[in-house]
């Protein structure tokens, strides 16, 4: 009949994208430990400072919103695919 069935939620831990505030995303503003807002996405680009093809200019806003410089004319447009690797949350408003 299908009545007390049981359904199943499909398991969401993975879609479900952790939010971090500005706060906390401003700790991370240093070469060593550097986290970049990007139209209200944050990046763990750390790994990725010493092999800036831009140098530390990547720094200019680290661990603050560096969205007009990220899209800025100076990046050729596989940098969009690139950055993604280094997607780590959600900026939390
Ligand atoms: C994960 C990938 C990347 C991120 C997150 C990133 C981020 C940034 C940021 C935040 C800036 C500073 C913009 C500003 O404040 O005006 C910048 C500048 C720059 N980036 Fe990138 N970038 C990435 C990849 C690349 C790649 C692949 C190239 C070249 C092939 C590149 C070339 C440059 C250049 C030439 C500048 C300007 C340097 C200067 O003005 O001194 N970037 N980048």
């Amino acid at each position: 009949s299908g009545k007390g069935k049981v359904v199943q939620a499909k398991p969401r831990s993975a879609e479900v994208p952790k939010m971090y505030t500005k706060a906390e995303v401003a700790l991370h503003n240093k070469r060593s430990d550097c986290w970049l807002i990007l139209k209200d996405k944050i990046f763990d680009v750390t790994s990725y400072v010493e092999e800036h093809p831009g140098g530390d200019s990547i720094l200019n806003n680290a661990g603050d919103d560096s969205t007009e410089g990220f899209y800025g004319p100076q990046h050729p447009g596989g940098v969009f695919q690139l950055v993604e690797d280094f997607y780590i949350g959600d900026l939390k408003k």
